[in-house]
């Protein structure tokens, strides 16, 4: 299996399915983990030098933080309702207490956190819904906390790739600290799959090809992206889903098309006014 996959495992005691940390992945910037919590767990983590974007997959709970508590957030009990999540943002130095009020999976998305903005709520009205590409690479994707929403570090979407369809496609990249061009952002993706037997393929490759894995890609997994360009396929009959996190110096997604590739958007765009 690609160095750049880390499958999802069952539950640990504190309910915890899959955790990358910058130093398990060889970076400086980006943490996530999922944790699968029964009705009446409660998990309890300090943010200390990070912060955090919980991200309630399903199910509903009560989360709280140092000074604040939200109760019976949550509103889809799958993923692929495909109505925005609700989520938490919780700055560095801060505790967060999320106690499931049904069963809940809830992804913890991580970035060093300097404090700047306190704990806040991220309800559904507040995503950002935009229908990317046409024909065959059309997707929805769920602006959870984008670069126009206050934070240090993170970005975080989601997004529904519709059977047979490609996402992150064209293929771009954003792994050069060189704006106004291009920003350095490492970025993972959390794949689930619609039925849940399914695969999707991920490619990661690099301009000098020093990087180019195309993987297959199961319910569950995690997959880096250090650097290079990252398109998504889901094949006939497989809905695909992502949660990403990214982050890097500068919170900005500057990407750059893969330059072969970049005209099928304009082409598909194109067909669709057709
Ligand atoms: O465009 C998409 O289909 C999603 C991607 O942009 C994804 O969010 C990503 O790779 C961000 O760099």
């Amino acid at each position: 299996m690609s160095r750049l996959v880390i499958p999802s495992h069952p539950p640990n005691e504190e309910g915890n399915v899959v955790r990358v940390t910058p130093e398990s992945a060889g970076w400086e910037y980006v943490g996530f983990e999922v944790y699968v919590l029964a009705k009446g767990q409660t998990l309890r983590k300090e943010t200390l030098a990070q912060e955090a974007c919980l991200v309630l997959l399903k199910g509903k709970a009560n989360i709280s933080t140092k000074q604040e508590r939200w109760e019976q957030i949550g509103l889809r009990m799958d993923v692929f309702e495909k109505v925005p999540p609700y989520s938490v943002y919780v700055p560095a130095n801060d505790v967060y207490e999320i106690e499931a009020v049904t069963d809940v999976e809830v992804a913890v998305c991580l970035a060093p956190g300097k404090g700047t903005y306190p704990a806040r709520l991220i309800p559904p009205s507040e995503v950002g819904v935009e229908i990317r590409g046409a024909g065959n690479i059309e997707r929805r994707v769920h602006n959870i906390l984008p670069e126009s929403q206050p934070a240090d570090s993170l970005l975080v979407v989601e997004v529904f790739t519709p059977e047979g369809n490609w996402s992150s496609y064209p293929p771009h990249k954003h792994d050069q600290d060189n704006l106004p061009h291009e920003s350095y952002l490492e970025e993972t993706y959390y794949h689930k799959i619609n039925p849940g037997h399914g695969f999707m393929v991920q490619r990661v490759y690099t301009d000098d090809r020093s990087i180019d894995e195309t993987m297959v890609v199961k319910n569950g997994d995690v997959v880096l992206v250090p650097k290079g360009y990252h398109p998504v396929s889901a094949p006939p009959g497989y809905e695909g889903y992502y949660l990403n996190v990214m982050a890097g110096p500068v919170r900005t997604w500057k990407f750059h098309n893969d330059p072969d590739h970049e005209w099928v958007m304009e082409s598909k765009l194109a067909a669709k006014q057709k």
